[in-house]
């Protein structure tokens, strides 16, 4: 069965089609859910937006969403549908939409659960699992893409999720890794601007000035990267003048360890999305039979 779209043509798979053609859902409006509905939006897609709250549906509505707390009605209406809610949320939202959702290309942007959970609690779904990041807000997620082996939506769901930036098919085997990289990423990275920007502070830098001169160095660096493609080593190398002011720099960051900090904590992040998969199946497992699926927190 071909996914339909809201009042217009049928999206068959294998098909070409127009994105402002497309009815699109996004269950779970939150924090990523609500940046994914806007890049979609921006793209020229119906988007239906679900939320539990009356407060957050009013407000998805004033963003020019069409909102609801029915998940199962969005399913129903839209051509694919993406799964934003936490994790541990999951059980829950799954016994909403289970029975609506067969045929449609399902994708999840959930840490750790891997397909072959999503496979078994949406019964002829074609599921995918997405990892974008925050920086869809400004189109500049680096998002991973894992798509099942045949699958027949991939064009579809790559051509949507490149709303938010560009896409990166992978293995699933690294879309755990994925997740701690580029999933968490601009956290740890907005930790290292705020570290900067206290440096820049504590040697007299004024506040406002600090905060440009961290992000346009930051912002200035990523793009020397990408423009003139060297190894971030030779970069270093080509700013570190001897016996001057780099090196003096480099040699504290060396002693206190901050490449091991980063790959311990990175190393970390992805065996905590493995462990996540672990905790949501006992869940799955404990809240079968149960109507409510185990909605609260854990
Ligand atoms: N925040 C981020 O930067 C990223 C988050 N993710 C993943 O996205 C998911 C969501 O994360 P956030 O947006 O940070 O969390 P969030 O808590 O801001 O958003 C989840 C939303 O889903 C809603 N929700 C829960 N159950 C629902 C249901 N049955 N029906 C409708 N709405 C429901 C919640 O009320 C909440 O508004 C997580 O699984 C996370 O792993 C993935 C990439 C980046
Ligand atoms: O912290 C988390 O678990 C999610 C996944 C990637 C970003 N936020």
């Amino acid at each position: 069965m071909s996914p339909r779209v809201a009042g217009s043509h049928p999206v068959h798979a294998g098909c070409r089609f127009r994105l402002s053609d497309l009815t699109v859902a996004v269950l779970g409006a939150g924090k990523i859910g609500s940046i994914m509905a806007s890049s979609f939006s921006s793209c020229g897609m119906h988007v239906i937006a679900t939320a539990r709250s009356r407060e957050r549906i009013e407000r998805l509505r004033m963003q020019g969403f069409e909102a609801t707390s029915d998940n199962a009605y969005a399913v129903r209406k839209a051509s694919a549908v993406f799964i934003a809610v936490k994790p541990y949320q999951y059980p829950a939202l799954a016994r909403q939409i289970e029975g609506h959702v067969a045929g449609k290309p399902v994708v999840s942007v959930m840490a750790g659960i891997p397909l072959r959970l999503l496979r078994k609690t949406l019964p002829g779904a074609e599921v995918y699992r997405a990892m974008p990041n925050l920086n869809a807000a400004v189109k500049r997620s680096a998002t991973g893409l894992v798509a099942p082996p045949g699958a027949q939506y991939k064009e579809l769901v790559k051509s949507i999720l490149s709303c938010m930036g560009r896409v990166y098919e992978l293995p699933e085997q690294l879309i755990d890794a994925w997740t701690a990289v580029a999933g968490s990423g601009p956290a740890i990275i907005a930790e290292f601007i705020d570290s900067m920007i206290l440096a820049a502070l504590a040697v007299g830098i004024p506040r406002d000035l600090a905060y440009d001169a961290v992000l346009e160095s930051i912002i200035g660096t990523a793009e020397y990267l990408r423009a003139r493609p060297v190894h971030p080593a030779q970069l270093r190398d080509e700013v570190t003048t001897p016996g001057g002011t780099t090196i003096t720099a480099l040699k504290i960051i060396e002693g206190k360890g901050m490449k091991s900090a980063l790959i311990d904590a990175v190393e970390k992040a992805t065996a905590r999305a493995a462990r996540l998969a672990r905790e949501i199946e006992a869940m799955l497992e404990e809240t079968a039979g149960d109507p409510q699926g185990g909605g609260g927190q854990p």
